[in-house]
Parts: structure tokens; sequence; C-alpha cells
């Protein structure tokens, strides 16, 4: 009864009212006085990050519910080159369609891409036959502009080519790539070159779709070239604006944070809204309500100390299973969750929502100096608005737009350090939301159904371990760096820093666990086991600790919603990662910190978005060995090793005690269970059929027993060996109590 009370105990669920931000923001005659939203969406490489999956991302960012003319879109793009420009000029035109549709229809979501994709297409809107119609004619549309978008890779080619024999060029002189309006493009060339390649490029600032009108404008009657009546549909579209930032040899570019900096000046010259979203560019709006709600917790009552309204992340093309806990569910709907009640959730890279003046390096209003542990201690010095920050924030003499995305703009300003987000990690994120905490911001953390957002998550095992081990290394950054939570500054609640303490220092339990599931499945081939006789105390301690780990557990499951079974499968990817990436962070982080020597990262693969592939799960057990890979297999094989020796030891009769060796092998087993998940993926397609991975275990346990009972030196005397001895009965008691000094089972 006491657990089905949790949930109604949660006092910090709190749902964003649209309802109340409706009647107070939008007027009757369709104008809104909601404020003004930038999104910002980063893109780094359209041929890792599929092309249509960015297209996809900004289309549900232009058919949003949000006042047109106070939304505006930017897309970074960090490849420089002129596909993705192209593209999005592509996705400009499908809008005029797509959007003034799903505003008629209601559609849901807002992605063409991921809307086409449901199996049913649950009806909301005004007729049903219309609907039908209608679908079925931007249905046809967006294959065409699919198969567009698919085209234009050779499409700039062939063009490009062809620029490029009428211009006669001389030998040596570079193939530049064309615009289809007949000029050079300032960006990456297909054929890299001076000037014109990845990280050696001029900036660019296009507006692919300019600012809307400030009244509504109901669209045409359906006629014979536009067969959609959009008579009663407001069909403007939100300003969109392509951003590539200069890129110059011998600049650090700073990866997305630099991007995202460089587009919060760029933004701030364009359109200066108030608040910015961040959205990676798989990361799609779900949920058109979206915007408004993270507007609704930076609007109520109290929120002008709010800096940041993070979103969880969540994913689509994960496998049924979830073998290696892409979801993350008890990170997102435990641990987040929980930190909206101290003081707010970290940020965690996407899906978040910012209130522009906090990047500008501004302190909240209202803060008490004392923090939330003296509050009466500070109440003298309580400020009373946002404080600026004593930083430079503008470089004088640069040119606007395009000049704010210059390489050299951020030299001697605080962009990087104390404005925007935080250099110096190969995580961004985490650093970035500390930041701001430290000076009293607060956060809030928005859980709603649908899915605000949905983004894909690297299903394939090396991928993964890898993004572990990039994040696991950028929080270990941060510890070894001047933001160390130790030190952070009143403003943080204790159990924050806390929270940020272990946010930052997590990786470190490779080191123990590493130990603990070692040593004593190796205390089976060597006899000697290095734990202590337990004592009382050792019990007691035990108790606790398991029973805090039973309560931590209950609430995740009850409080959380997280499943047993998702449950389970945390704890086996835990093992996982902390045996192999949490491992690699340790040392690499050491490296850096006592070597000096910089880390550097690849970025994410992304599923390939509307590939009409026959097993969407395929790249699940593709194998691409990693050195990441080598200690779980060593733990894997210890633990087998170890399991079928004790079992030889006790069949051959050189162990009595066999129910301390089933503790001990029990103990074995729990170890194996954990790494299951990992044995199956480098199982590769084999590990398709679960057995499989079952059989080669019970393979190598079979082999080790028959090899140890019939390799008679490697083995003290067994029941044969006893029995042939003269003084038999006494050797086997004395052994049996030289067991009992140095075997101590497992509870
Ligand atoms: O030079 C770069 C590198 C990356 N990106 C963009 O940054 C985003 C995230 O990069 P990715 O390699 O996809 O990282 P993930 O592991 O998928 O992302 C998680 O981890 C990152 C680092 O902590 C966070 O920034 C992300 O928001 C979070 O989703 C993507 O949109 C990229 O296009 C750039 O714009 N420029
Ligand atoms: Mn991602």
């Amino acid at each position: 009864w006491l657990l089905d009370q949790l949930p109604k105990l949660n006092p910090i669920n709190r749902v964003p009212d649209l309802a109340v931000l409706r009647r107070r923001f939008d007027h009757p005659d369709g104008t809104s006085s909601l404020p003004g939203l930038d999104v910002f969406v980063t893109t780094a490489d359209p041929i890792k990050e599929p092309i249509l999956s960015t297209a996809n991302s900004i289309l549900s960012i232009l058919a949003a519910d949000y006042p047109v003319e106070r939304n505006t879109c930017y897309l970074s793009d960090d490849s420089g080159m002129l596909l993705t420009y192209e593209a999005m000029a592509e996705a400009a035109k499908f809008a005029t369609l797509w959007v003034p549709f799903c505003r008629k229809h209601a559609i849901e979501p807002r992605g063409p891409e991921s809307y086409f994709e449901l199996k049913s297409h649950p009806y909301m809107g005004r007729a049903q036959e219309e609907f039908v119609n209608d679908r079925r004619r931007v249905r046809k549309e967006y294959d065409d502009f699919k198969a567009r978008i698919n085209a234009l890779e050779h499409d700039i080619k062939q063009r490009s080519d062809s620029y490029n024999a009428a211009a006669g060029l001389k030998d040596g002189e570079p193939l530049a790539t064309w615009t289809s309006d007949g000029s050079q493009w300032d960006g990456t060339w297909i054929e890299p070159s001076e000037n014109h390649r990845k990280g050696d490029h001029a900036g660019i600032v296009l507006v692919l779709l300019d600012h809307p009108s400030h009244t509504r404008q109901l669209g045409p009657p359906a006629s014979a070239e536009n067969p959609l009546d959009f008579s009663g549909v407001d069909v403007r579209l939100p300003m969109l604006v392509y951003v590539s930032r200069e890129k110059r040899p011998g600049h650090n570019h700073q990866k997305k944070a630099g991007a995202m900096n460089a587009l919060t000046r760029a933004s701030a010259v364009l359109s200066n809204s108030p608040f910015i979203l961040n959205l990676d560019c798989d990361h799609y709006i779900n949920n058109s309500q979206a915007l408004r709600a993270g507007i609704c917790f930076m609007l109520g009552r109290d929120s002008d100390t709010v800096a940041f309204v993070q979103f969880p992340q969540r994913f689509e093309g994960v496998d049924p299973t979830d073998l290696y806990a892409n979801h993350n569910r008890i990170f997102f709907d435990g641990t987040l969750r929980a930190l909206d009640g101290l003081q707010g959730p970290i940020y965690v890279g996407t899906g978040c929502l910012f209130r522009r003046i906090t990047l500008y390096g501004f302190e909240p209003p209202r803060i008490n100096v004392g923090g939330p542990c003296f509050p009466s201690l500070g109440g003298m010095f309580a400020k009373s608005r946002y404080q600026k920050p004593g930083l430079e924030m503008t470089k004088p003499g640069a040119k606007p737009a395009v000049g704010v995305t210059a390489a050299a703009y951020e030299k001697k300003t605080g962009w990087g350090s104390d404005l925007g987000w935080v250099y110096g990690t190969v995580t961004e994120d985490v650093v970035t939301g500390y930041r701001m905490h430290i000076k009293g911001w607060r956060s809030r953390y928005c859980s709603i159904y649908p899915h605000a957002f949905i983004g894909t998550a690297p299903i394939n095992l090396t991928e993964r371990l890898f993004q572990v081990l990039r994040w696991s290394t950028g929080s270990l950054e941060i510890f070894f760096s001047r933001n160390n939570p130790l030190f952070g500054s009143t403003f943080l609640h204790p159990l924050q820093r806390v929270a940020y303490i272990n946010i930052t220092t997590y990786p470190f339990t490779a080191l123990f666990l590493i130990f603990y599931t070692t040593v004593p499945a190796l205390s089976f081939v060597t006899g000697h086991f290095i734990v202590q006789r337990p004592t009382t105390m050792f019990y007691v301690y035990l108790a606790i600790v398991l029973g805090t780990l039973l309560i931590l557990a209950v609430l995740e499951v009850k409080w959380a919603g997280v499943t047993v079974f998702e449950w389970f499968r945390n704890g086996q990817f835990w093992m996982t990662a902390s045996c192999s990436a949490y491992l690699a962070a340790v040392l690499q982080v050491v490296t850096k910190v006592v070597f000096r020597r910089d880390i550097s990262f690849k970025l994410t693969s992304k599923l390939p978005a509307g590939d009409e592939k026959k097993d969407p799960y395929a790249d699940l057990y593709v194998v691409r060995w990693t050195w990441l890979m080598i200690t779980p297999i060593i733990i894997i094989l210890v633990n087998i090793i170890g399991s079928a020796v004790a079992f030889a030891k006790v069949l051959d009769g050189e162990w009595t005690h066999w129910l301390k060796v089933a503790g001990g092998v029990f103990f074995n087993f729990w170890v194996l269970f954990h790494l299951y998940p990992f044995a199956k993926g480098i199982l590769g397609k084999h590990g398709k059929t679960p057995v499989v991975v079952l059989v080669w275990w019970a393979f190598t346990f079979v082999i080790t027993a028959v090899l140890y009972i019939n390799i008679p030196h490697i083995h003290g005397p067994g029941r044969h060996g006893a029995a042939s001895s003269l003084h038999g009965h006494h050797a086997a008691a004395h052994k049996k109590m030289q067991l009992d000094r140095v075997f101590y089972g497992w509870p």
C-alpha cells in the first residue's frame, strides 16, 4: 500500500499549464504576445548526420505551434557544405505546403519523415474525406521532396562540373563548387581547396525564409495548381536562417560549443529573442506544444530566476529490448526529475530552452547571497535586479551578422568561459549548466506527453561505448578543472552539490567495480581469499548498503516509473560501461592532467533516417572491435573460469564446502548476468539468437572444468589424490581446516 502512495507523494511533478498560457498571451484576432523564441539546430556533417533527418527536424520546428512572427529557426552547419544549404532551401520550399497542412489538420508529429513513418494516422482535424485527400497529396509531394534531396549531391556535382568546364580552368586552378545562381560557394567545396575546405572557409549567413508579416495571412482556396484548400489556414512561416561560421586553420573551433556561441551572436543581430531553444540535428519536435510548454515554465510566477528548462531526451530506433540501455530511463526519469526538487536538473546538451541573458553571463534577480543554506545571512546583500557581467561581450568594429561568426571574434572576450557555452571539455553541456547554477540561477525539468523531442541513439555497441566514453571523460574533466563542484558557490543546494560531485566523479567507480568483478572469481582459482572473515560490523554495514540500494530501486521503479526490465537493463549497461568506457575515461583524463595532452572526439554517427532498410536494427549486431572491449571480455572469462574451477574442485572432492562455493559461484553468475548484453553484442549477428551466448559460456565452463580435473599437476590433491595417500583421512581433515582459514564464503 505504501509503495502505491509513492507517485502521489511526488511534490515536484509540475505540468505546464498550456490553457492559462493561451488565455494570457493569445489574442482573439490571431496575434499573440508570447515572447520571441530562437531555435538553434546544430549539424556538423551531412553524411554522418543524414541530411534528411536534419530536414525533418527543421520542418518540425517550422510547423510547431508558436506565433510565427516570434519564432526564428537557425541552422548551424559546421561542415560548410553547399549540400546542407540546398537541402535546407528545399525544406523551406516544402514547408509552404507542409506547415499549413499540419495546421489545417492538427497533424502530430510535425516532422514529415516521422509522421509518414507512423503505422496509423489518427485523424484530428476538420473533415475526414478532405483529410484523406490532402494527406495523399502531401505524401506524394513529400516523396518528390525526398527524391530531390537524395539527388542533390549528384546535382551539385554535375552543375559544378559544367560550370568549371565552361570557365576553362587553367592547370592547377581549383575546381569550384557552384551555387544554382551561378556563383562560387563561399563554404567547403567538393574538391577541397584553400579557403574552401572543412576547417578553412569564410563565414556564411543566409536567410532562407524571411521574417513573416505581423498579421495573419490566410491561404488560397483549392485551385488547379494548389489542390489543397488553405482558405482558413494561416500560411505564414517562421524565419529560417542558415549559418556556417568562419573556420580557419590554427583556430580551435570548439565543436558544438563554438557553433552555439556563434549562433547566439548571429541571432542577437537578426532576431534577438529573449529565449533560445537548443536542438541537435537528429532531434525533432514530436509534440507541437513543446515550445509553449517550455515557455510556460519561463513565464510563471518566480520564473525570473529560471535559467533553463531541460526536457528529457527520448529516442527512437532503439531495438525493442534496448540492449545497451540507450533510453537511459533511470537518468532521465529518476535523476533529472529528482534534481528538479534541488533547484533544478543539469543541462544535458539538447532539448533545452535558455533565457538569453543567462548566456550573456548575467546574474539572476532576487537572489539571496546566503544561498539556500544560510538565507538569513545574506539578506542585506540580496540582489534585486538582473546583474550585468563586467565582461567584454562584443568586439568593437566587428561587422554585424557575418562578422559575429568570425573565427577570431572571440579572442579577448568572455565567450567560452563566462559567456555562452563553456569550452575546454569534450562535452560542453554539464559544465555550461553548472556555471549558471553557481551564479544562483535555477532550472526546471519539463517532461510532457507525448514526448516533446525525439532523437536517435547509437544502437551499435562500439558507437555506444565511445559515446559513453566521451560523456564520462567530459564529466571527469570538470572535476579536474576550476569548475570542481566541491568549491562551487554557496548558491548550490547542499544536495545539489552532492549530485554535481556524483556527476563529475562517477567514472571512478570503474576501479572498484573491476576489482569486485575479478578478485572473487580469481580467488576460486588460487584458493586464497584476500577478503577477511566478515565481522558483525561488516554485516551491519552491508545491510545498510543493501537496504539503501533497495529503497533506491523501489523509488526508481515506483516513483520514476521505470519498469523493472528497464531497471535491469540500466544495471547491466552500467557494469559494461563502467569496466570499459569509465576506466578508459579515468586513464585519459589522468593523462590529460599529468601530461597536459588534449583529448579529441569523433561525432556520434546517427542512424540513417528514411532509409527503407530491411532490418532497422541491423547496426545493432555490427561488430567493430575496439580496445574498449578488452576489459569486459577479460571479466567474463575470469568469472566463467573461476566458477568452472570451483565446480571442478567440489566435484573432485578438493573442496567440501559446496554451499559456500555455490554462494561464490552465484556471485560470478551475477556478474555474467550483467555482462550478458555485452556478450550478445560482440558475438555479432550470431548473438541474435540468445542461446548462442549461453552455449559459448557453457562451452568455456565445461572445457575449463574438464581440463582442471584432468590435468593433475595444476591442482592440489583431490579425492583421488587423497585416497591414494597413506594418511588419506588425516590429510583431508587437515585440508579442511586449512580451507576454513582461507576460504570465507559469500553471503
Ligand atoms: O563540431 C561540431 C561537432 C558537433 N556538432 C553538433 O553537436 C551535436 C551533438 O554532437 P554528437 O556527436 O551527435 O553527440 P551525441 O553523443 O549524439 O550528443 C550528446 O552529447 C553531446 C556532448 O555532451 C551533447 O552536446 C549533445 O547534446 C547530446 O545529445 C550534433 O547536433 C552535432 O551536429 C557541431 O555542431 N559541431
Ligand atoms: Mn545525439
